[in-house]
């Protein structure tokens, strides 16, 4: 898989958008019949897309990992965001509709990924980081997720934020992970801006028109910059960087974090006389 290196705040001010691009940006996990995923060493985040097609896909990468299976040392959160779709975990199986989350524990051996329907393929994103010990594999239906209300009218930000993986809900070694939706024609995501060095954080871009794009904005907040983003891109968010955007039309998206604590309200918040 693909690797992506830490980079450093101090050196990211010289960083052109190519460069920026290549570091950050994850910008195609989804082609038919393929699983593809990128190895971040923040925090050992692994990112991925899979869209089954006629067969199951395997979750493995034994060249990139070196252990005997992809859950050895790890846990992972998988989200569909296309149509039906189901997942085996050691023969065991979970159907998922579109934004259902499944978490698979550390330990499990066999994770593979179907469609339900060929010509309507289930689009799986996933996010998977290192675990110590095993917490039940589960499933949580979207409609049985905490919606969180946040934001207002007049900001542009008014949302919901699903969270699924974290500390009052699926239980994990140190996966976050959940959803963020928006209410028509809002379109700003976290922001005001926030950090927390405790934390790497990873977001997917999706149901966005073909012509839209998010402006997803990062770097330490008096050294901002921004990567235009399409549908179904993804971003990795250094611990020291400001993870918001701005979208020219509705979007939705998918964050999940990894790192010190387990604590999803710690966050320092940035205060726009900062911002530069
Ligand atoms: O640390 C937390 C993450 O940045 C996201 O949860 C923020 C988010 O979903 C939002 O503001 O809409
Ligand atoms: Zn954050």
């Amino acid at each position: 898989m693909d690797i992506r290196h830490a980079t450093n705040p101090t050196d990211f001010k010289h960083y052109t958008t190519e460069r920026i691009r290549n570091e950050y940006l994850i910008d195609s996990l989804f082609e038919p019949g393929e699983i593809h995923m990128v190895y971040s060493h923040y925090d050992r985040v692994v990112t991925g897309g899979a869209v089954p097609i006629n067969d199951g896909l395997t979750l493995e990468d034994k060249n990139t990992l070196k252990t005997n299976y992809f859950l050895e040392r790890r846990e992972i959160g998988i989200i569909n965001i296309g149509s039906k779709g189901k997942v085996l975990v050691d023969g065991q199986e979970y159907k998922l509709n579109k934004r259902d989350c499944l978490y698979v524990g550390l330990g499990k051996e066999e994770v593979v990924l179907y469609s339900e329907d060929q010509s309507n393929p289930a689009r799986f994103y996933f996010v998977s980081t290192l675990a110590h010990k095993e917490y039940p594999t589960k499933i949580l239906p979207i409609e049985e997720a905490e919606p969180n209300h946040l934001g207002s009218e007049s900001e542009s930000n008014k949302r919901i934020i699903y969270k699924y993986i974290h500390e009052n809900g699926i239980q994990s070694c140190q996966l976050m992970m959940g959803m963020t939706m928006f209410e028509p024609n809002n379109i700003w995501n976290t922001m005001p801006a926030h950090l927390h060095d405790r934390r790497m954080e990873v977001y997917l871009y999706f149901d966005m028109d073909e012509d839209a794009r998010v402006f997803h904005f990062m770097g330490e907040p008096q050294e901002t910059r921004h990567i235009v983003m399409k549908n179904e891109q993804a971003v990795l968010s250094p611990p020291w960087s400001i993870h918001s955007g701005a979208g020219t039309n509705s979007y939705t998206f998918i964050w999940a974090m990894s790192g010190e604590n387990y604590t999803f309200t710690d966050m320092d918040g940035v205060k726009m006389d900062d911002l530069r």
